[in-house]
């Protein structure tokens, strides 16, 4: 026989199953509370105490709960676990209710559908992706649901897993929800363990897909639909997912953008973390990236956009040229940007706030910061119209001040409401006749009070007898023990004290039910104005949304003229004749970092006629790295829309931008360094472009010097014959420097360095030509190894630096290098051939060793 549970539970439980995959909170009263298998993950995890009740039939139910006030704090402690959780909220009123209270869930919060301030990331987007594969295509669909902003995109052939992890690095979504089967999931997974480990993944299936599929054009239109069954699908998952947490109408997910790889300069997750365009390498925030440089946005608005730029910069010659035109704009006119940015500084993230208004979550304090943002709308419009740059144009017309709603909700709202909205002190008086009315009779009261007390005290001759009020009693009159034989007749008893007695009258009760029932009315009344309020305002969603478009655009124009007047940039020169021309080029974020030193300029001329790759030698720690990320970061920064560090630059836009930099450690997948390097070489073999531009940093130097040397040379002559890319290529192989004679377009470059007897000066200069030592040694004493090593790595590297020695080194068979001599000079080799080490004890061992090593040291001459 089925177990029965009390009526309360079984509701519990009816709930529950359509919800197995939530931590279910189940309003009760004031609090809301977890049974079963929910209330001992919830006690454990939230360290609140598991208890039990009743469960009908004598059983126990486990069972934990958290007052409804306080239920924010530990739903946010749940999702950052990773848990999804389902809210239930009465649905009538307990007094009316007949039997068991109703009960609905009214939302299902989960990472990527959070709306509470406590839980959105400040200032950047928190998406929601759902995944799918079908006949081939590789589909996304995202949503970013507090912003309201949703896009597809669709990838395939062999390079899809791999564009679609570059994709989900950008959008570092909170959650991501794999649809039905997909092949590439392994891979997927690995990526996101990895790269986005903060993200929650799990899986969609939904019993009748049929019944879904109209979802999309019924939420979007038919116009700006996939046309691949798959995207679209892909789409309708999203939208079902939608439904089913938010449990809204969603009208602020109205747009539904596609993700165009073709507009944009690409950058895959390697080059994105390489060059720390948004992410640093040492925690992921933004404090030394370029977009650190550039952020100088005023609003959340502005700094989300600022980070798409920055991460997908553009490749259309004529689309940059019109940002750029905007942004030269404003550096030469430093009034009115720091006008505008003055305005900017007092506007709300108010995109989101239309979000709260559009899922009915908006309090009153919500709207009087929409109000205050919009109302300052018109003065930067007012500045934004004396502007030419065309993308002014378009923003200034349409940066509407909504002047409607701000009237509206000044005249609705007081200035500063409290966050509750169901304990009134938010309406404004006049705004409303009957409000207005019953305020009166509440105010008036407490006149009436007052007269009564002061007609009792007069007529009982009491002095000390005072009116006062409970939440049990309700009104009374109050006189003390040692007065009761004076209290009147018509007074009735209602409770004794320590020190006095409590009475009412009927007069006094007759008042209480129009007082108790004015101000009770009041909170109801407002309440209902409030939302009435919020409903107008959600009919002008759309439009509200297109504003908030506006402002983050124009914010990131500032931005980005206020880094290139502040940081002394040059506009680029767009250019499509396939060339980069930089004079006195600087890299954006190291020159912020020098403090004392100066940042030492330097040029690039790069093209498919004389010099298409540089081959760069120079010492260790010269400044290879910089310059090379230094180029790179320019044609980010030029194709961004952005002026560059340098005093002059033209700039063809590239297709991508591909690196190989530094060691890479990918320990969690189990693979060595070598072997991720090859990877990522491999990668850009096979995606680079004429167009692109490749930087390779010491390719090769994980392996024996002479198979990285054949490989780096092998990588170099096929960029050269078969992709015909710009590139940067740094190298210790002097070796390598040898090809600029044998090919055209490779020339050799170094870092000019002077000496002085031991010590070295970096002069940070890239000068033609190329340089044949590395002062490997060098930067090992600056960076305080031991005297002694660096000595003895002297003495090895000048008897290496002999003329045989070099001799074999550069000779291109591998044949293994051979030991410096002195080390086992001195029958110090006979010694070691003849023991027999299996058969030796420890003791033993550490006696020959100490033998051994005097005898070193009386060949080094220090005994
Ligand atoms: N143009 C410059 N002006 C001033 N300082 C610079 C310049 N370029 C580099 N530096 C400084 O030199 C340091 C080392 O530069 P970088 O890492 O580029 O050297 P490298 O030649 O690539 O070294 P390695 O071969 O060891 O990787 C930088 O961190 C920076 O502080």
């Amino acid at each position: 026989m089925a177990e029965t549970y009390t009526p309360m539970l079984e509701q519990y439980r009816e709930i529950k199953n359509r919800h197995l995959n939530d931590i279910l909170f189940f309003r009760m009263g004031d609090f809301y509370e977890m049974f079963f298998e929910d209330a001992e993950t919830a006690s454990r995890e939230l360290e609140i105490t598991l208890t039990a009740r009743d469960g009908g039939g004598g059983k126990r139910v486990p069972m934990c709960g958290v007052p409804y006030h306080s239920a924010d704090g530990y739903i946010a402690k749940l999702i950052e676990k990773g848990y999804k959780v389902a809210v239930c909220e009465q649905t009538e009123d307990p007094r009316q209710a007949q039997g068991i209270v109703k009960r609905e869930v009214v939302k299902v919060i989960t990472p990527g559908t959070v709306l509470s301030d406590q839980l959105l990331p400040d200032k950047a987007n928190n998406y929601l992706v759902v995944l799918l594969e079908e006949s081939g295509l590789l589909c996304f669909a995202a949503v970013d649901i507090s912003t309201g902003e949703c896009m597809w995109g669709s990838f395939t052939g062999a390079s899809k897993v791999a564009a679609m992890c570059d994709r989900l690095f950008c959008l570092s979504p909170a959650e991501i929800l794999f649809a039905g089967k997909i092949d590439s999931a392994a891979a997927i997974n690995e990526f996101i363990a990895a790269r986005i480990p903060s993200c929650a993944y799990s899986s969609i299936d939904v019993e009748d897909f049929s019944a879904l599929r109209k979802l999309p054009a019924s939420h979007f239109g038919t116009d700006n639909l996939p046309e691949q069954e798959p995207a679209r699908d892909c789409v309708a998952y999203l939208l079902y997912y939608l439904h089913h947490t938010l449990k809204s109408d969603l009208s602020h997910v109205n747009r539904l953008g596609r993700y165009d790889a073709d507009a944009h300069l690409l950058l895959d997750n390697i080059t994105l973390r390489n060059l720390e365009i948004s992410r640093n390498l040492r925690d992921g925030s933004k404090k030394g990236t370029l977009l650190g440089v550039l952020d100088y946005t005023q609003t959340a608005m502005g700094a989300r956009l600022l980070k798409k730029w920055v991460e997908q910069p553009l490749n259309q010659p004529t689309e940059i040229v019109t940002r750029l035109d905007a942004v030269d704009e404003l550096v030469k006119q430093p009034a009115a940007r720091a006008y505008i940015r003055e305005q900017l500084r007092d506007v709300y993230d108010f995109e989101r706030i239309i979000t709260k208004i559009e899922v009915g979550t908006a309090n009153a304090r919500d709207l009087t910061a929409l109000r205050q943002s919009l109302a300052t709308l018109p003065l930067v419009k007012e500045a934004i119209v004396k502007l030419r740059a065309k993308l002014f144009s378009s923003a200034g017309g349409q940066l509407s001040g909504h002047m409607d709603i701000v009237q509206l909700i000044q005249d609705a709202l007081v200035d500063n409401p409290p966050v509750a909205t169901r304990e009134g002190g938010m309406i404004r008086p006049g705004y409303d006749l009957e409000l207005d009315e019953l305020r009166t009779i509440a105010r008036d009261s407490k006149l009436w009070i007052q007269n009564l007390e002061a007609n009792e005290r007069e007529t009982t001759g009491i002095r000390s007898l005072k009116v006062g009020y409970n939440r049990v009693f309700g009104y009374y009159l109050e006189v003390t023990h040692a007065n009761a034989s004076e209290v009147p007749a018509r007074y009735t008893r209602k409770q004794t004290l320590a020190n006095a007695e409590r009475y009412i009258t009927p007069e006094l009760k007759e008042f209480e039910l129009k007082v108790l029932g004015a101000e009770e009315k009041i909170v109801v009344l407002e309440y209902q104005l409030f939302v009435s309020l919020r409903e107008t305002i959600k009919r002008q969603v759309r439009e509200i949304q297109q504003t908030a478009r506006q402002v983050a655009l124009l914010d990131v124009l500032c931005s980005l003229s206020e880094a290139a007047s502040r940081h002394n940039y040059v506009k680029p020169q767009i250019v499509t004749d396939r060339e980069l021309r930089i004079k006195d080029g600087r890299h954006p974020v190291v020159e912020e970092l020098l403090q004392r030193e100066r940042f030492i300029p330097n040029d690039t001329g790069l093209n498919h006629r004389d010099c298409e790759i540089m081959i760069i030698t120079g010492p260790n720690m010269a400044g290879k790295s910089t310059y090379m990320r230094q180029v790179a970061l320019l044609t980010v920064m030029a194709q961004i829309g952005s002026f560059v560090p340098a005093r002059e630059a033209s700039i063809s836009p590239v297709d991508r931008i591909f690196t190989r930099v530094g060691a890479s450690d990918d320990l969690s997948s189990g693979q060595s360094t070598f072997m991720v390097e090859m990877a990522e070489v491999s990668h850009i073999l096979k995606h680079a472009t004429s167009k692109s531009l490749i930087i390779l940093d010491e390719i090769g130097r994980g392996t024996s010097t002479y198979d990285g040397m054949s490989i780096a040379r092998a990588v170099i002559e096929h960029i050269k014959s078969k992709i015909k890319a710009k590139t940067l290529f740094s190298t210790h192989y002097h070796e390598l420097t040898e090809m600029e004679g044998q090919f055209d377009g490779v020339k050799n470059y170094s870092v000019a360095v002077k000496e002085r007897g031991n010590d070295v000066v970096f002069l940070r200069r890239i000068v033609p030509g190329g340089a044949d030592k590395s002062y490997g040694v060098h930067v090992a004493q600056l960076a305080g190894l031991p005297k002694s090593v660096i000595e003895r790595a002297r003495q090895i590297l000048s008897d290496h630096e002999q003329p045989d020695c070099r001799q074999i080194e550069r000779a291109a068979s591998p044949s293994p290098s051979p030991l410096p001599a002195s080390l086992f000079s001195s029958g110090l080799s006979d010694e070691l051939l003849a023991l027999d080490i299996m058969t030796v004890t420890p003791l033993e061992a550490l006696n020959i060793l100490y033998k051994l090593q005097n005898q070193a040291k009386a060949e080094a001459g220090k005994l």
